[in-house]
């Protein structure tokens, strides 16, 4: 099948919102390429980084590519995603020159070529990452294993965001907790929470793709008891708008959500009401330069913030409801 690749040359900075642009404009899947440097010192205590091979990539600059069917109206995708990649300088991100280019792939070119980089990675002592096609032993019985095939869904654990999320869940997650996941993706946090000794996960997602992901990934790791997968956001689930019958009881000990922060910004209330008193939020997924404002609204909704954690250019906050 041949397939109409859309590239956008832009910055790291505005890389997850062009990406949600393409999905919301019907692309079939999106990757992202940024600036590679193998040389940078990296904490190599849990076990070796692997290589990625170079690119031409400048620092601070990402290039992205969505792949749309043949028969969708390729001019009328270019439109809106220019237009909304134009809104985005109104909210303070800076997409760069944002060139955009055109051409055809055929599937093979891109469904599977990114998977000879994907290996198994440690996120943390008790937390690796294994791909499903990959073989892996894993060094003690403390090592619990997430198997992974993301598809088309975010949720390697190689992005900063992710791991932020899985390294903090683990100093928060108790025995028998239940937790949401917030844009659960390919399902790799409920899963990592699984592992942790979570009870329950009731794993959200707005994009269908992300939903099937999610659930084939929960079933690969034998927690379909575990984990229940809703396309859905909080709020529809807090009203109960979802019609679907809650696994968790609500409200819940623990929520994770690694989403933007102009996104994250956007629920904070709903998270604070589906929270326990004393209960975590793990809020992830800010970039830098939306650091403060996303602390203010931690601290503005009623949350204690425990911990700020940070990797490469992004931060995660551990928050506790007061
Ligand atoms: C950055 S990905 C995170 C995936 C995975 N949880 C991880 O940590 O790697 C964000 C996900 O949130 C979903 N999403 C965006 N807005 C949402 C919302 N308001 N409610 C639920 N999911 C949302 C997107 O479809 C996407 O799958």
């Amino acid at each position: 099948m041949i397939w109409k690749e859309i590239t956008i040359h832009t910055t790291e900075e505005a890389v997850e919102m062009i990406s949600n642009f393409l999905h919301e404009a019907g692309a079939g899947g999106v990757t992202i390429e940024e600036h590679v440097d193998n040389d940078k010192p990296r904490d190599t205590s849990l076990g070796q980084w692997f290589e990625i091979p170079p690119n031409d990539i400048p620092e601070g600059e990402a290039k992205i590519s969505g792949y749309f069917p043949e028969e969708l109206n390729i001019e009328a995708v270019i439109e809106e995603v220019k237009g909304r990649i134009e809104e985005l300088r109104g909210y303070d991100i800076d997409p760069g020159k944002a060139e955009l280019s055109v051409r055809d792939v055929s599937e093979d070119d891109w469904a599977n070529n990114w998977k000879q980089y994907f290996k198994p990675l440690r996120v943390s002592d008790r937390l690796t990452i294994k791909p499903t096609w990959e073989e892996y032993t894993p060094h003690s019985a403390d090592e619990h294993i997430i198997e992974l095939d993301p598809g088309m869904a975010f949720g390697t654990g190689t992005h900063p965001t992710t791991s932020l999320c899985l390294r903090t869940l683990e100093g928060v997650i108790r025995e028998g907790d239940e937790v949401i996941d917030v844009g659960t993706g390919s399902g790799i946090l409920a899963i990592g929470a699984c592992r942790l000794g979570a009870s329950r996960v009731l794993a959200l997602d707005l994009d269908p793709i992300a939903v099937t992901s999610a659930t084939e990934n929960t079933r690969l790791n034998g927690l379909q008891k575990q984990i229940q997968v809703v396309e859905s956001d909080l709020l529809s689930v807090l009203k109960n708008n979802s019609g679907t019958d809650l696994q968790v009881k609500l409200p819940v000990r623990v929520v994770v959500a690694n989403i933007l922060a102009e996104i994250i910004m956007l629920f904070i209330d709903d998270v604070y009401q589906a929270l326990q008193p004393d209960g975590y939020y793990i809020a992830s997924g800010i970039y830098k330069n939306k650091e403060q404002a996303v602390e203010e609204a931690l601290v503005a909704a009623g949350f204690e913030i425990e911990q700020t954690a940070r990797e490469e250019d992004w931060v995660a906050f551990v928050a506790r409801k007061r």
